[in-house]
């Protein structure tokens, strides 16, 4: 099987799929009284009929191998752990071109831009994410199997 290194996420790796959401100091603005720091508009969510909705996932450690992708092409799908773990996007342009692996640190949340193919939430510790996606009756994920499945090597 296929060994897929993982590279660290990045806003300007990462912006072919979509956006990194991260503490971004260029976007910080003090509010109330200087307590909190606002990381403003890291990413917009767009859905395309249906509302856009806050859900859990309870995400839990799985084999790192990718044997298939999806895509939701009415609406960009955002993740953001709640525990602090790394967690990993694995992305392509398409099923059949490149995969790329992204390794998130635990307070990095990435959202995925409408389309976007991607593995399914990929969670390297038991934890929460908040995900922020689309709500509609009918379905939004299209799936495609991968002829030649990958092994994400954290190993190096
Ligand atoms: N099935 C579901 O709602 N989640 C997937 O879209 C995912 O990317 O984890
Ligand atoms: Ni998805």
């Amino acid at each position: 099987m296929r060994r897929l290194r993982p590279e660290p996420l990045t806003p300007e790796a990462f912006a072919p799929f979509g956006t990194v959401i991260e503490a971004d100091p260029a976007s910080a603005i003090g509010i109330n009284a200087g307590f909190t720091t606002r990381f403003h508009a890291l990413a917009e969510v767009e859905v395309e009929g249906g509302a856009p909705i806050l859900s859990i996932f309870r995400g839990r450690p799985r084999p790192l191998v990718i044997d298939m992708l999806e895509r939701h092409p009415s609406g960009t799908q955002a993740f953001v752990p709640l525990g602090g773990r790394p967690w990993l996007a694995v992305c392509a342009q398409a099923p059949g071109a490149p995969l790329r692996a992204f390794l998130a640190r635990g307070d990095q949340g990435a959202q995925y831009a409408r389309g976007a193919w991607h593995f399914p939430l990929l969670t390297l510790a038991a934890q929460d994410f908040l995900v922020v996606d689309r709500a509609a009756p009918e379905r939004n994920v299209e799936l495609a199997d991968l002829a030649e499945p990958a092994q994400v090597a954290l190993d190096g």
